[in-house]
């Protein structure tokens, strides 16, 4: 049986990444990219859907475990009767092919070591033909190809590859797992400490970009880390997670594919990573948009893969039983296909964003958002699937429509300030009908709070948003009455969830329920902070970090009754809510907190 979430490092070489357990086995790997199939894939069934594990032979989780400085330069160590050992993980930045580079460190007395590999193709689906070529491991099957090296002796047995050794104090024996397609010729080994070295350095050397003067910074700069981690190089996209299925209910059906670049997550991480100095992430991210979105602006989709493809067709993977049971098992992610206005919001937010940073603008840029604009003119006005991608009927969600505003707010913006082009009369004209008609048909006024959609009962931590997109300002009475409303009824022990589930006869037309959203509970804590209840607003942050594991990394959700994380992991929101959470509350961010206006 996989981990709990929280016990799983992660290592990644900026175009695929892998799950690696205390118990020192990678229960999770796609190659050679994020959302291609998993050749570990126990995270989502047992050990038959392949992993690989380096530990000692008795077993066990580990007694500790860090990252070596700000690096993903993974170290695992235990303390056993025999001896101290520890294992070093790393994925070295991708030259000729993908590699995973584990290299056993004797520390003290002699440990006797078991490593076991079992590789499986296409999530666990396929078994290659496995042989033994002059003591390198060669594991072929179909369009996929692996080369295990190691000074240690191999042996096969039950479909699975075994080394038994022992390892003495200040001995260090390596093994490098190689993948490349089938086709194409056989990479050079790397060698295992100069990859280790190499990937040390590339971490370091990144995070010299790093700007931010505040608390909190050893959690910032790992979660930053995280959301480099996240990004596919060759490319600029952002993945939201490098999981699937991680299940939002554990044992239910809400189980989704996050290895692809949601527009709305894409955003939020580019107000991190440029409120934190790294620019040109941050270029690189625009230049993904703009190829993805490229094309009719009816097109414009919530989500892509993370080259652009715009089919994300989603299926069922029966054959894996799921995380604790958690079915189905999905790929793909049939949200692709939804409507959710927010987004157009979103994307003009941060493109405005990218302009107040000074990143040179581009005609193409303003060419797209002009087009954006004039969908969004005759659309804001539609039922749409929301930020929380509703699976139910349509619905006026407030947050959509405050999103709606917020993009021809920085279309009259971009004219006034930046001086662009465009017709900004009416532009102005259409902003203030969407506010009148928020503030008219989203807000209850008997409970002083704006409602999850038009009419609604239940309400929505994304209406905590609202002063954040300038909407409102921080002071306005229905500000105060919507954080203190959302704050009274969705949360659960301190920690908040994105809606309840039951509310308005179930409005995401799932069964079950889920726990506590990550980044949601991070917008409460700087909601909290911009209506000046400031020590509640520290209290709840420092309650927040607590739920990250020993290495820094939140998945999607927390479930408070079990205490333990639940959901895809790492999730670049949830550590996209403790950046910007971080910058607000150590006041590093006052834009923010003129009233939401930028
Ligand atoms: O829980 C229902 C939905 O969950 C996923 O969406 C969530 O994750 C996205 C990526 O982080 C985020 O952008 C969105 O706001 C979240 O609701 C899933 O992708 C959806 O298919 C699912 O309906």
């Amino acid at each position: 049986m996989a981990l709990r979430i929280e016990d799983y490092g992660l290592i990644g070489d900026l175009q695929t990444a892998a799950l690696v357990g205390r118990d020192g086995s990678v229960d999770w790997l796609c190659l050679p990219r994020f959302d291609a199939p998993a050749c570990f894939a126990a995270l989502l069934g047992d050990e038959r859907a392949g992993f690989w594990r380096v530990a000692p032979a008795a077993g066990g989780l580990c007694t500790r475990r860090r990252y070596r400085g700000d690096s993903l330069v993974l170290e695992t160590e235990w303390d056993t009767p025999e001896g101290s050992v520890r294992v070093i993980d790393a994925m070295p930045p991708r030259g000729e092919a993908a590699d995973v580079v584990r290299v056993v460190e004797g520390l003290s007395g002699r440990v006797p070591m078991r490593m076991a590999l079992r590789l499986r193709f296409d999530y666990g689906h396929v078994v290659p033909w496995v042989r033994n070529r002059d003591g390198e491991l060669v594991a072929v099957a179909g369009p996929d190809a692996a080369w295990l090296n190691t000074p240690v002796p191999l042996r096969g047995e039950d479909m699975t590859t075994y080394a038994d050794f022992t390892v003495a104090a200040g001995q260090r024996v390596p093994f490098v797992l190689t993948y490349r397609r089938s086709h194409e010729r056989k990479p050079k080994a790397v060698d295992a400490e100069r990859a280790l070295a190499d990937t040390e350095a590339f971490w370091t050397s990144w995070l010299r970009g790093f700007r931010y003067e505040g608390r909190w910074e050893d959690a910032v700069r790992r979660s930053l880390v995280v959301l480099k981690a996240l990004t596919y190089k060759p490319t600029g996209g952002i993945v939201a997670a490098v999981t699937t299925s991680l299940p939002e209910q554990l044992g239910g059906p809400r189980n989704w594919d996050y290895r692809f670049c949601w527009l709305r997550d894409a955003t939020f991480t580019l107000q991190a990573l440029l409120g934190t100095g790294f620019v040109a992430e941050a270029k690189a991210w625009r230049e993904w948009l703009l190829r993805a979105a490229a094309g009719d602006p009816a097109d414009l989709q919530i989500m892509y893969g993370i080259d652009g493809t715009r089919r994300l067709p989603e299926y069922t993977v029966d054959w894996l039983a799921g995380y604790e049971g958690s079915a189905p098992v999905r790929v793909g992610n049939a949200a692709s296909g939804q409507f959710q206005l927010d987004v157009w919001g979103e994307v003009l937010d941060g493109l405005h964003l990218t302009r107040l940073a000074g990143i040179e603008s581009e005609d193409e840029a303003w060419d797209l958002q002009r087009a954006l604009l004039d969908f969004l003119e005759g659309h804001w006005d539609d039922p749409d699937n929301g930020l929380w991608e509703v699976r139910g009927d349509r619905r006026h969600f407030v947050h959509s429509k405050v999103m709606a505003w917020a993009g021809m707010d920085r279309a009259v913006r971009a004219v006034e300030r930046f001086g662009l082009e465009g017709p900004v009369d009416r532009w102005r004209a259409t902003r203030d009908k969407i506010h009148a008609e928020v503030c008219d048909r989203g807000y209850d006024s008997g409970r002083n709070t704006f409602t999850q959609f038009y009419g609604s009962k239940g309400l929505d931590a994304a209406l905590l948003l609202i002063p954040r997109a300038g909407f409102l300002p921080w002071d306005d009475p229905r500000v105060r009455g919507t954080v203190e409303a959302v704050q009274r009824e969705l949360c659960s022990d301190g920690f908040l969830l994105r809606y309840r589930t039951g509310a308005d006869g179930g409005v995401d037309g799932l069964p079950g329920a889920e726990g506590a959203f990550v980044t949601c509970t991070f917008w409460l804590a700087d909601a909290l902070y911009g209506i000046g209840r400031r020590r509640e607003a520290y209290e709840l942050f420092e309650r927040l970090l607590e739920l990250r594991n020993d290495l820094g990394l939140l998945s999607e959700e927390y479930d408070p009754v079990a205490r333990r994380q639940l959901g895809n992991t790492p999730q670049a929101f949830s550590h996209v809510g403790l950046v910007n959470a971080a910058r607000h509350l150590s006041g590093t961010d006052p834009a923010e907190h003129a009233g939401g206006g930028r």
